[in-house]
This record gives structure tokens, C-alpha cells and sequence, in this order.
């Protein structure tokens, strides 16, 4: 089980004179994800999901809170102690393309990782051959085709198989996936999020998703928590499925909202959030962060941040002063 409490990074900007500001990706997050569980966060451009991704796979550190890795607590350990845990958690990055060294072929690619484990576990050399062909066979490519080739010579959803089976040969016990699939082409994305949901089951691997599409945290989570980040904050979480079908916070119903719909297909009695001001750096010290485009604000919004939690009987978590349940324009509307 991997937790994260009170998780916040700030990036400090150059230029401070010229009206610079600091940039405060993340404010306190707290999330966790059990063995073999699905979370996914998703949240618009900006908001943090990245920088909380790359924290999480111990590529970034967070200014302050902490990463509970099955029971032991990052802060506290020494770098070589804390790499091979966060070892154990691997980063598959949204562009396959960068991801792969062009001057290696897959061969090359997946064998340095697994020469390096059968050192270190007493295995043969002919270990690493026969789990290199076991992996690409697990991820649905073919070996005999795959191995000597180049990245260049592959498709985006076979590259990001390779990704996929490249991270499974440490056996993770989390994959990060961000935006794994924007950027394979559309036809090609299914198969992907399929693979993950896939290993899920099959390996046990939990996946931390991380998303700006409604319809892939649905896919992907339907049966795990879904995050819904705001600048840095998550402003509600719950089982996926309740906080799609049933949202509180007026920022999860305008995210929903804004999801196209073709003319007439829309539910009777839906109902369409539309935040009401672009983004506004006001009341980031002290109101609510959607309190500037929120159509509900009152007072107390603009005067105190709500935190996250359970008020007005919600079965879902949210940080809210007025949760109103919506029925908003389903993402089935879209089909
Ligand atoms: N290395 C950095 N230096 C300065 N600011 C950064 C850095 N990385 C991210 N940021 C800022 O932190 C905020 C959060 O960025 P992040 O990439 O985590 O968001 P995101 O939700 O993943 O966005 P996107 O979906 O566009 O990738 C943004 O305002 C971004 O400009």
C-alpha cells in the first residue's frame, strides 16, 4: 500500500521583480492507493497532477508531507535506501516516443534491466532472454518481431507497450501512468488502457492514473477512487463511479459539463455547471480556489478555504461549503 499525506510542492520563479510568482502546484494532497487498486486523479491543465505523478515515482521531491511505501516512511531513509523502494513504483511517461532511446534496439532496452537483476538474484543470463520474450508477450507484442527492432521502426501503441513491458521488469507494485495514452492515436488508446486494467488483474500491479478525460478515468477506475484535483488541491474524491454519476463539488459538475454532447442526446433534468469568471490569482491566501468561477459562491467562500471531508452527508469526500448533488450531462451522452 503506497500513502502520501499532506503532500505540497511550490516552484519558486525567477523574476520575482518583474511580477513573478511562486507557483504552488501542489497543496497538500493526501491520497492512497492499495495493493492492486486503481486511483485516478484528473484535473484540467495546471493543476498539479504531473508534479504529484513524478513525486510519487520519487522523481521530484514535495517541499513537505510524506510518502508511506508499504509501512516505511520515505522522509527518513537515505537516498540508496529510498531509490530502491520507489524502484518498486515505475513512471510510465505519456510520450512514448521520448521515452525509448532511439540508438537502442528493444533488445537492448529491456535486457540491461534484467541482466542487471539476474546479477543481482544468482540468475542465468538466459533468465533475462526468456523474461525479456515473457514480458513483450504479457504486454501483446511479438518478440520475434519486437526484440530486434529500433523504437523509430514501431507504432506510438506498440512503443508504449514496450514502455509498459520496460517497467514491469523491476515487477512494480504500482505503475504511474500519466496521460499514458493522449498521445497515441486514438484507435490505439483502448488497447493500451485494456493492457493496464489487464495487469492490474493478472499481476496484482496497482496503477495511479492520471488523467484531464473523464471517459478514461472512467474506464480505467470504474471500480477504483477517482481524484478530482483543482490547482493543486483535491477538491473531491470518491468510488469512481459516484462522484461521475452523482458530483458535489462545483468544480467536479463544470469538468463534467464540459465534456461535448451531441445536440438532443442530452439527459432530461441534466444540468450544466458553467464556471463564471476565468482564473483569478485573488483569494488564492484565503477562500476557496474555485470560489472566483464558482456560480454558488457566497461569503464564506471568498473568506475561508474548505478542506476536504464529508460535510452535508455526501458518500463522497469533498471541500465544499455548499455540496449540492447534480445530476450532470452523463459521458455516455458522448458516444
Ligand atoms: N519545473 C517547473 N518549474 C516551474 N513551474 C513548474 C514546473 N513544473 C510544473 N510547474 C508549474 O506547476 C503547475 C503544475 O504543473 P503540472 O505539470 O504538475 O500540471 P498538470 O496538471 O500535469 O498539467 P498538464 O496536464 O498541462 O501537464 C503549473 O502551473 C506549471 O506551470
Amino acid at each position: 500500500m503506497i500513502t502520501g499525506t499532506g503532500i505540497t510542492k511550490t516552484y519558486k520563479q525567477r523574476g520575482h521583480i518583474l511580477g513573478g510568482r511562486d507557483v504552488q502546484a501542489l497543496r497538500g494532497v493526501d491520497f492512497d492507493v492499495k495493493k492492486g487498486g486503481a486511483v485516478t486523479f484528473i484535473g484540467e491543465s495546471g493543476c498539479g497532477k504531473t508534479t504529484l505523478g513524478r513525486i510519487v515515482a520519487g522523481l521530484e521531491t514535495c517541499d513537505s508531507g510524506e510518502i508511506v511505501i508499504d509501512g516505511t516512511p520515505m522522509s527518513g531513509l537515505r537516498h540508496r535506501q529510498r531509490q530502491a523502494h520507489f524502484r518498486r513504483i515505475q513512471l510510465i511517461h505519456q510520450d512514448p516516443y521520448s521515452a525509448l532511446n532511439p540508438t537502442r534496439t528493444i533488445y537492448q532496452t529491456l535486457h540491461a534491466p534484467l541482466a542487471l537483476r539476474a546479477r543481482q538474484t544468482g540468475r542465468s543470463k538466459a533468465w533475462a532472454e526468456e523474461r525479456a520474450r515473457e514480458l513483450l508477450t504479457l504486454v501483446g507484442i511479438d518478440p520475434g518481431y519486437v526484440l530486434p527492432r529500433y523504437p523509430h521502426q514501431l507504432s506510438g501503441g506498440m512503443r508504449q507497450r514496450v514502455v509498459i513491458a520496460r517497467a514491469l521488469t523491476v515487477d512494480p507494485e504500482m505503475l504511474v501512468a500519466d496521460e499514458s495514452v493522449s498521445m497515441i492515436d486514438v484507435s490505439l488508446r483502448l488497447g493500451i488502457l485494456a493492457l493496464l486494467k489487464d495487469l492490474r488483474e493478472r499481476l496484482g500491479v496497482s496503477v495511479l492514473f492520471i488523467t484531464h478525460d473523464i471517459a478514461t478515468a472512467r474506464y480505467i477506475g470504474e471500480d477504483g477512487e477517482l481524484y478530482v484535483i483543482y490547482r493543486g488541491q483535491v477538491v473531491e474524491r470518491g468510488p469512481t463511479e459516484t462522484v461521475i454519476s452523482a458530483p458535489v463539488h462545483p468544480y467536479t459538475q463544470a469538468l463534467l459539463s464540459a465534456i461535448p454532447v451531441l445536440r438532443g442526446v442530452e439527459r432530461p433534468g441534466a444540468e450544466r455547471v458553467e464556471p463564471t469568471e476565468a482564473l483569478d490569482e485573488r483569494h488564492v491566501d484565503t477562500g476557496c480556489l474555485f470560489a472566483r468561477r464558482c456560480p454558488f459562491r457566497t461569503d464564506e467562500c471568498e473568506a475561508e478555504r474548505p478542506s476536504l471531508g464529508n460535510g452535508g452527508g455526501t458518500p463522497q469526500e469533498h471541500a465544499c461549503f455548499h455540496p449540492r448533488p447534480r445530476s450532470v450531462i452523463p459521458v455516455e451522452a458522448c458516444a
